[in-house]
């Protein structure tokens, strides 16, 4: 049902407040939203594909309730005849203010009439949701055959019409296991072979099916073919695939894996007290204290104290410059090209000479160990060139110069090497990879033959017709066709929340929805491009009761250093007496950890808590003690207010965020993620009435996220929240994108270069969106929140770019 009653109140759901759901859904979460005829507290659905509306949670008794669901507003005159009247004057004072001046806001929804109002306003190639514009017919495959006008779309829905020449070949080609474009590929095997493919157009499926006709039907031994897929889990994916189609043993023998397991394994064998794995600096921290180190020794100029961001910065160039095979010795010439480089340019031969000097090792220098092993002993060489007679490499578009250069080496002469990628995917620029050295191969192999496969096989036809829109704004590309196989359109969603809050919600009520109407949750995949776009989602999901599969890649929201001290102001606010929380925040106050005995003893002789008698320290000057007093009002007054008008007063009146900005400062830190902190729990407090109301949430978040994390359930049984990074070669049924807006993808440092003059770091973006996009199968809802971190954003340029 759309209506309901908020303090006797009547509310409609009507499209020209479809956009102040935020406040509704919080009220309804507090049980302020009753039913007009039982007085019951209502709940409100708020999904992406679906009218908002409220609903009677299970086991209610309402007469609104009938076998088909509620009834309409006009069923409430029998039971309620006053309500009935108060919100027939509502939906008459809405009307008038929507037919008034409603036209010019936009909304975040879009209603039946408004769609195909918007629709009906463009015949040409877009189609507008709300205020967004999204391509309706994109030239998918080759006929240039206008196609025939779109019909009306339903509700909320977005219809992309594929060509005629697609739903033909997919009715053709439903029973054969390889297109005759994957067949040619698979069947190819003597000389080099460049596969040029676009997303899902069944790269894996190529390779496994090459591999198997190698052995079964021409008799090469697995022990001869190396098969380099990018990650662990593709490599095993490959041998259980090939497993399944020849005889036992067989795949076991097959030489597959990640360029770094197969070239440690290579290096073990040949050269084990070296490559010793007790040396292998396997952690990030192990590499960034000798780069500190390292900057000690050197001790001139600003080397001697590097900062936080320089040791990453340095780690980051040194290790692309190794990717890149550039060695310490060839650096001292070079001419930097910022500061960072600079720095690196001085750090990088001595780093690598007190490595050696230990005989500790990296897993960049497995490849130029690798390679030098082989390029420096001839003999061992031809033993391994006449082993490996077949050499295919998987997401070649991802390959550095090190890797390939090895690649080279091994393939030779017989050259019988099959790389596959596509250079659209290419999203490691930052360690190394290049997607010009899939661009050249046929420079460095004339002889080369070139196989394209167009065909997505994955994706229904407007989410591959989305992701082409976009990539085709990159210049640096190899221009491919695209083809949908799927005749069916698929569904494509821009929803516009308030906030990040609001869109994790209405992410999660529309995966409740999919549920209810037969979706498996393994199939739901939320793919964001940093981990602050996690925080709301996985408390949503906990909320809910939804499983979910997440792996951590930094501490939980809730652990960081900031957000610690925060909540142990509001914790103290609650309770003087909380001597922990205090302790944490001294230092917030510029209290020594040594006052802390001090001021201990000094709270037993008064018989007072700790925080009653800071203010009375003798050791504290005048400024301190008047601070003192001043956070002692600040915390007595927070008490009885709402979480998020305690935080301004703590973030202000207390100077916490004084603080925080010194810090950072002091720390030449230079990254401003402790002010998007405070905005996240402010952003996240707002949904509280009371203090000790969101310190329990809390609590019981960080309780349940460590349980669906340690349930480990089964793949299907859970939602899988993860960076677009990881989600590479993986496919879901449903893909949701939250925070489509400028400064998250694009990141704010592509912003940066792009504001320097370099559009390198923006066509990787673009890429990654794109990787996004096409690891969905039927459906791709993307959000663009109106507002981030409590600042407002600006939508994604990419969003612009998909519907031109
Ligand atoms: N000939 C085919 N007929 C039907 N389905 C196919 C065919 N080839 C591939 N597929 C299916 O298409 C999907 C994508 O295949 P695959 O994962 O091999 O593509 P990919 O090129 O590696 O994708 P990406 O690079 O985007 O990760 C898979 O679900 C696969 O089973």
């Amino acid at each position: 049902m759309n209506y309901a009653l908020l303090d006797n109140k009547p509310i409609l759901l009507l499209p020209q407040n479809y956009n102040r759901i935020p406040f509704w859904r919080m009220a309804a979460r507090q049980d302020k939203v009753r039913c007009p005829a039982c007085a019951s507290a209502l709940r409100l659905h708020a999904g992406i594909s679906f009218e908002p509306h409220f609903f009677h949670p299970e086991g209610a008794e309402c007469p609104l309730l009938t076998e088909n669901g509620p009834a309409p507003l006009d069923s409430l005159q029998a039971i309620n005849e006053t309500a009935a009247t108060a919100f027939q004057a509502v939906l008459a004072m809405a009307e008038k203010e929507h037919s008034d001046d409603n036209a010019k806001e936009p909304l975040a929804f879009s209603t039946k009439e408004q769609s195909e109002a918007s629709i009906d306003a463009d015949e040409t190639n877009t189609a507008t949701i709300g205020s967004f514009r999204l391509p309706k017919k994109r030239t998918i495959g080759t006929s240039t055959t206008p196609s025939p006008p779109a019909p009306k779309p339903p509700v909320f829905r977005k219809r992309l019409m594929p060509k005629k020449t697609i739903s033909h070949m997919a009715e053709q080609m439903r029973d054969q296991s390889l297109h005759p474009g994957q067949q040619q590929a698979v069947h190819a095997t003597e000389g080099p072979f460049l596969i040029l493919a676009g997303a899902g157009s069944g790269k894996t499926r190529v390779m496994t099916a090459r591999t198997t006709h190698l052995i079964s039907e021409l008799g090469v031994k697995p022990n001869q073919i190396m098969v380099v897929t990018f990650t662990t889990k593709a490599a095993d994916e490959i041998r259980q695939r090939i497993a399944r189609q020849l005889p036992a043993g067989q795949a076991r023998e097959l030489i597959a894996g990640t360029f770094h397991s197969i070239f440690y394994r290579m290096l073990l064998h040949h050269q084990p007290e070296r490559w010793d794995q007790q040396r292998l600096l396997k952690k990030d921290w192990q590499k960034w204290r000798l780069m500190r180190e390292t900057g000690a020794l050197l001790g001139h100029d600003d080397l001697a104290t590097l900062k936080e961001t320089e040791i990453t910065e340095a780690l980051g160039i040194v290790s692309r410059w190794k990717n890149e095979y550039i060695l310490p010795h060839e650096v001292a010439y070079r001419e930097a090209t910022n500061d960072a480089e600079k720095r690196a340019i001085q750090l990088y031969p001595l780093y690598e000479a007190t490595k050696k000097k230990h005989q500790w090792f990296d897993f960049d220098d497995m490849l130029i160990g690798c390679y030098e092993m082989l390029r420096d002993d001839p003999g061992l060489l031809r033993r391994y060139q006449e082993r490996i007679t077949y050499v295919m490499v998987d997401e070649f578009q991802d390959i550095n110069r090190i890797q390939y250069e090895t690649v080279k080496l091994l393939a030779a002469p017989q050259n019988n090497l099959c790389v596959i990628g596509d250079d659209d995917q290419s999203i490691y620029g930052f360690r190394g990879s290049d997607p010009q050295y899939i661009l050249g191969f046929t420079k460095d192999f004339p002889q080369a033959s070139t196989f394209t496969l167009e065909v997505n096989y994955r994706s229904h036809s407007s989410i591959v017709s989305l992701g082409y829109s976009l990539i085709g704004h990159n210049r640096e590309r190899w221009a491919k066709e695209c083809q949908s196989f799927h005749r069916e359109e698929g569904d494509t969603y821009l929803f516009e929340p308030e906030d990040e809050e609001e869109q994790a919600s209405r992410i999660v009520d529309e995966i409740i929805h999919r549920r209810e109407q037969g979706a498996i949750l393994g199939e739901c995949a939320i793919l964001y491009r940093t981990n602050e776009s996690a925080r709301p989602i996985l408390e949503r999901l906990s909320e809910a009761g939804i499983p979910f599969h997440y792996t951590q890649e930094e501490d939980s929201f809730y652990q960081r250093q900031t957000v610690r001290w925060t909540l142990n102001y509001l914790r103290l606010a609650l309770n003087p007496d909380d001597t922990d929380a205090l302790k944490e925040i001294l230092s917030t106050l510029y209290i020594s950890a040594e006052m802390w005995n001090v001021l201990r003893s000094q709270a037993i002789i008064e018989d007072k808590p700790i925080l009653h008698v800071l203010p009375h320290l003798t050791q504290l000057k005048t400024y301190q003690r008047k601070h003192m007093q001043q956070i002692n009002e600040i915390l007595t007054a927070c008490k009885d207010v709402p979480p998020a008008q305690a935080l301004e007063l703590i973030y202000e009146d207390g100077k916490l965020r004084d603080y925080l900005k010194k810090r950072a400062k002091d720390r030449e830190d230079g990254r401003e993620r402790w002010s998007d902190e405070l905005q996240q729990i402010l952003a996240a407090s707002k949904r509280h009435a009371t203090i000790s109301d969101f310190l329990a949430y809390i609590d019981q978040m960080a309780r349940q996220e460590k349980e669906w994390r340690t349930m480990r359930p089964l793949p299907d049984e859970a939602v899988h929240v993860l960076s677009i990074h990881r989600a590479k070669g993986l496919e879901y049924d449903h893909v949701f994108l939250p925070d489509l807006v400028e400064g998250a993808l694009p990141h704010e440092y592509t912003l940066d270069e792009l504001r320097k003059g370099g559009s390198g770091a923006l066509e990787e973006e673009r890429r990654l969106l794109y990787v996004a996009i096409t690891r969905a199968r039927h459906s791709l809802c993307i959000g663009i929140p109106r507002e981030r971190f409590g600042r407002k954003t600006r939508t994604s340029r990419f969003i612009a770019e998909m519907g031109r």
